[in-house]
C-alpha cells in the first residue's frame, strides 16, 4: 500500500511541472497563431465576434454575455486595435463603444501573457464615476475568463485602501483626479510596462476642465504603449493628440457614422418646445403627469436645480417615483440612485450633465431637457441616453424664446434632426402657487429656490454662446417668481479683472483638488468634531449671503439693504443681493414666519452683511429673544361687559375722581381693595401652583416607572433568555421579569408591599403611579 502511494508522490510535483510545461508551450502556440492571424486578417465581411482572431477566453465572455454580432464601431475598430493602431474611434450614442475598446484590451494583455507580476498593462480613463462604474461592469463580464486582475479607482474610498490594492492590479478602470492623486502619492507606483491607455468620452477627458490632470497623468506613462480613444463627439484636434503623444499620421480616425444623415440615432424622435423660462416648470409637470408610466431622464443645468426641482416636486407628488443624481451627493447615494433607476420601470430622473455621457440606462423612453445644453455635443450625449443599440426613444427640449433661433442652427449644423412642438393648451398646469405656498411655509426651500435662480442665472453667463444664451434678455423677476420666491435676489457683477481672478482661482482649486465631481461651492468645515446641523451647514456655505439676506430682510430696516451688497464668492464673479421690496403695513405680521417683506422702520437694523455676517449675528437675527429687545412693553388690557378695553390704572376724569371722597381716604381704601384681591388670587394661583407641582410629579414618577421597567427588560434581555433583536420571541417568552410583584410572591418576599395587578393600560398605570405617591 505504501509503495504505490509513495511513487505516486514522488511522480505527482514532476507530473505537475510536465503539465504546465505543456500548457504553456500550448498557450505560446495559440498565441503565435492568433498573432500570425492577426497579420493575415482581412476584415471585410466580418460580421460577427466569432470571426474574430481573439482568444477562446474573450471568446467565452462575449458568448456568455450574449454578444454575438458586432456594431459597425466595432467592425470597423477592433480589428484595426488588435493589430495594435491607435485608434480615434467616434460613433453614435449607444453603438457599443465599449466593448469597441474592451475587447482589443484583453486581447492585448492575453497577447502579452501578462501576469500579475507584470503590474499595470492597461489605463481605461473615464470622465465620470458613473461610467467607470459601468465600463467596469461590462469588462468583468466579458472577461470572466481570463485570470487578470482589474479595479476601479474612483475616488469615494479611504485613498490608503485603495493604493494597497491598485499596486496588484493588471487593469484600472479610473477617473483622472483620483488617477493622478494615486500616481503622485505612491511612491513606486509602476507605470513604466503600461501597454494600452483608452480614454471613453475623449473629447470630454481632453477639455478644459481635465486638461492639467490629463497631461500630468499622460506624463507618467510610457511613449510606446497603444492609445485608443473613443466618444460620440470626437476631437480631430491635432494639438489634442500630440499632448497625448499620438502621431495623426499613425492614428487611424474611425468615424462610423461620418456619412450618416443624422449623428443621433436613427430610433431617436427628438422634438423641442419654445417655452418662456417662467413656465418651464409648469411645462414640466404637466409633462410628468401626463407620462406616469414612462422611465425619463430630466436634464438640468446645476446641481442646485435639480435639487430644487427634486424636493418641491415630491413634494407636489405629479404620480411618478423621483430621483435626483448630481455631482454634490455623497458616492454611495449617486450608486444607489443609478442602480435604482436602472431598474425602474417608471421613474423620472432629474439629473446634471454628470448622468449626460456613456451611461447605459435600460429602457430609457424619454430624456428631456429642461435647460439648453451648452453646446450641440452636449445635446447629442444627453440624447444619447434613451434610443440605444437597437431600442427607440424620444427626446424632448424646452427652448426660451431668446434661444430658439441660436439652438435651431447649432443643431441643423451638426446633423440632428429635431421637430417643433407645441404644448397642448389643457395640458398646461401651473405649479406657481404650490412652489410660493412650499417657500413661504419651508425655508429650506426658500433657500433651493434661490440658489437654484443664481445658479441658472450664472449659467446663463458664464455660456460662451452668446448667440444662444442672451442673458440680457432673462426675465429674471418673472423667473423668481415662478420658482415661488417673493423677488429676484439682485444680481451684481464684478469687475472683469476680479471676476477673471475668481475664475482662474476655482479653476486652479479644481485641478488641485483632483476631484473632478468635487461639490462646486460647498465650504469644508475646518470644526471637523463639532455637531453640526443642517443650518449650519447651510450657514457655511459660501453663498450664505442669499440665506442670511432672506432672514435679514425680517429685521433689517430699509437703510442696511445698502450695506447688504457683497461678493459672492460661490458664484465667481457675481454678488447677490436682496431687493428692497415696497411693502404695505400689513405685511409686516408675515415677518415672523420669515416669509414677508418687513416693515422694516419699526425695528432697527441688524447688520448682516451677507456672507461677512458671522453665524452668531445671523442666529441671533433668528432668535425671538433678540427680537424681545425692539418691542415696547407689554400693556395688559380689561375688557368690560361691552368689550371695550381698557387699561388696568385707567386714569378718571378728575372731577368724577373727587366725588368719592378725600384722595388719601380713597388711596387708602384702594389698597385695601387691591390687598383684599391679591390675597383672594394668591390663594387661586397657589392652588394651582400645587396642582401643577403634583402633576409634575407625577409624570415624573411615572417616567422613573416606565424607565425602571426598560432596565428589567434589558436585563432579561442580558440574561440571555430573550433575543434583544427578536421582539416577537421576547414579547412571547413569557418569562420576562416585572417591575412589581406578583400576589403570592409579595406575601412570601416582603409583608409589607402592597398587592398590584399588573397595569395593562396607561390609565391603570397613571392610577397606579398617583397610589403609589400617595402613599
Ligand atoms: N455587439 C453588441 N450586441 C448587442 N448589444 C450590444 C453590442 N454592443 C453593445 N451592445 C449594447 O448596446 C448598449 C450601448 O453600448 P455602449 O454603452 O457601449 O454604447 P456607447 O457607444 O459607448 O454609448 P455612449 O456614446 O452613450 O457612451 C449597451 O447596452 C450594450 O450592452
Amino acid at each position: 500500500m505504501s509503495g504505490p502511494r509513495h511513487r505516486n508522490q514522488k511522480q505527482q510535483p514532476t507530473k505537475r511541472v510536465n503539465e504546465k510545461q505543456l500548457r504553456r508551450e500550448r498557450d505560446l502556440k495559440d498565441m503565435q497563431e492568433l498573432a500570425q492571424q492577426i497579420a493575415d486578417f482581412d476584415p471585410k465581411g466580418v460580421t460577427s465576434f466569432g470571426e474574430l482572431p481573439i482568444s477562446k477566453f474573450t471568446a467565452i465572455g462575449l458568448k456568455k454575455s450574449h454578444f454575438t454580432t458586432m456594431t459597425d464601431i466595432q467592425m470597423a475598430s477592433i480589428p484595426l486595435a488588435l493589430k495594435g493602431t491607435d485608434i480615434l474611434g467616434a460613433a453614435k450614442t449607444g453603438s457599443g463603444k465599449t466593448l469597441a475598446f474592451l475587447v482589443p484590451l484583453l486581447e492585448t494583455l492575453y497577447r502579452n501573457q501578462w501576469t500579475q507580476h507584470d503590474g499595470l498593462g492597461a489605463l481605461v480613463i473615464s470622465p465620470t464615476r458613473e461610467l467607470a462604474i459601468q465600463i467596469f461592469d461590462v469588462l468583468r463580464k466579458i472577461g470572466r475568463a481570463h485570470s487578470f486582475s482589474a479595479g476601479l479607482v474612483i475616488g469615494g474610498k479611504d485613498v490608503q485602501v485603495e493604493r494597497d490594492r491598485i499596486s496588484r492590479l493588471n487593469i484600472l478602470v479610473c477617473t483622472p483626479g483620483r488617477m493622478l492623486q494615486h500616481m503622485d502619492q505612491a511612491a513606486g507606483f509602476e507605470m513604466g510596462n503600461l501597454k494600452l491607455l483608452v480614454l471613453d468620452e475623449a473629447d470630454r477627458i481632453l477639455d478644459m476642465g481635465f486638461r492639467k490632470t490629463i497631461d500630468a497623468i499622460i506624463q507618467h506613462l510610457p511613449k510606446n504603449r497603444q492609445t485608443l480613444l473613443f466618444s460620440a463627439t470626437q476631437t480631430k484636434s491635432v494639438a489634442d493628440l500630440a499632448r497625448l503623444s499620438l502621431s495623426p499620421s499613425a492614428a487611424e480616425y474611425i468615424s462610423a457614422h461620418e456619412a450618416a444623415s443624422s449623428s443621433t440615432p436613427t430610433n431617436l424622435q427628438q422634438y423641442y418646445v419654445i417655452t418662456p423660462l417662467p413656465e418651464k416648470l409648469d411645462s414640466l409637470f404637466g409633462f410628468l403627469k401626463t407620462h406616469l408610466k414612462a422611465k425619463i431622464l430630466v436634464f438640468a443645468s446645476s446641481s442646485k436645480q435639480v435639487r430644487f426641482m427634486f424636493e418641491t416636486f415630491k413634494t407636489l407628488h405629479p404620480g411618478i417615483p423621483l430621483m435626483h443624481l448630481h455631482g454634490r451627493q455623497k458616492q454611495t447615494a449617486r450608486i444607489e440612485v443609478t442602480d435604482r433607476f436602472a431598474e425602474s420601470r417608471n421613474a423620472c430622473l432629474f439629473c446634471t450633465d454628470i448622468a449626460a455621457r456613456g451611461l447605459d440606462f435600460p429602457s430609457v423612453e424619454w430624456v428631456v431637457q429642461l435647460d439648453t445644453p451648452e453646446d450641440a455635443d452636449t445635446y447629442i450625449h444627453r440624447v444619447g441616453r434613451t434610443a440605444r443599440f437597437d431600442s427607440a426613444g424620444r427626446a424632448l427640449l424646452f427652448v426660451t424664446p431668446s434661444e430658439e433661433k441660436g439652438v435651431q442652427a447649432r443643431l441643423e449644423a451638426k446633423k440632428v434632426p429635431i421637430e417643433k412642438i407645441t404644448i397642448k393648451e389643457s395640458k398646461k398646469r401651473s405649479i406657481r402657487a404650490d412652489l410660493q405656498a412650499l417657500c413661504f411655509k419651508n425655508p429650506e426651500i426658500k433657500y433651493l429656490a434661490q440658489k437654484a435662480f443664481i445658479s441658472y442665472c450664472k449659467s446663463i453667463f458664464i455660456q460662451k454662446d452668446k448667440t444662444v444664451f442672451k442673458f440680457a434678455e432673462l426675465p429674471v423677476e418673472e423667473f423668481a417668481e415662478s420658482l415661488g420666491l417673493p423677488g429676484a435676489p439682485n444680481i451684481k457683477f464684478l469687475s472683469s479683472q476680479k471676476s477673471k481672478l475668481l475664475k482662474n482661482a476655482s479653476k486652479q482649486n479644481f485641478s488641485d483638488s483632483h476631484n473632478e465631481d468635487a461639490s462646486e461651492d460647498e465650504v469644508k468645515s475646518n470644526a471637523k468634531d463639532t455637531v453640526r446641523t443642517k443650518y449650519d451647514r447651510m450657514f457655511e456655505r459660501q453663498n450664505q449671503n442669499v440665506l442670511s439676506q432672506h432672514y435679514l430682510n425680517m429685521v433689517n430696516d430699509e437703510n442696511a439693504t445698502a450695506r447688504n451688497v457683497v461678493e459672492d464668492d460661490d458664484d465667481g464673479f457675481m454678488s447677490v443681493k436682496r431687493r428692497d421690496h415696497e411693502l404695505s403695513d400689513s405685511s409686516a405680521s408675515e415677518d415672523e414666519t420669515g416669509q414677508g417683506e418687513s416693515d422694516r422702520r419699526s425695528v432697527p437694523a441688524l447688520a448682516i452683511d451677507g456672507a461677512h455676517a458671522s453665524r452668531r449675528q445671523a442666529k441671533a437675527a433668528l432668535s425671538k429673544k433678540a427680537m424681545l429687545k425692539y418691542k415696547s412693553n407689554p400693556t395688559k388690557l380689561l375688557f368690560d361687559d361691552d368689550g371695550n378695553p381698557h387699561a388696568i390704572y385707567e386714569f378718571k376724569d378728575e372731577e368724577d375722581f373727587r366725588k368719592h371722597g378725600e384722595a388719601e381716604e380713597q388711596k387708602a381704601e384702594f389698597i385695601i381693595r387691591a390687598e383684599q384681591r391679591m390675597r383672594e388670587v394668591d390663594v387661586v394661583d397657589k392652588a394651582i401652583a400645587k396642582e401643577k407641582r403634583q402633576e409634575k410629579k407625577r409624570k415624573r414618577r411615572e417616567r422613573e416607572l416606565l424607565t425602571e421597567e426598560d432596565n428589567m427588560s434589558e436585563e432579561y434581555d442580558e440574561d440571555g433568555s430573550g433575543g434583544s433583536d427578536n421582539d416577537d420571541l421576547r414579547i412571547s417568552g413569557g418569562k420576562r421579569k416585572k417591575w412589581f410583584e406578583e400576589e403570592g410572591q409579595a406575601k412570601r418576599s416582603h409583608a409589607n408591599v402592597i398587592k398590584i395587578a399588573q397595569p395593562t393600560s396607561l390609565d391603570e398605570l397613571e392610577a397606579l403611579s398617583l397610589s403609589l405617591l400617595n402613599k
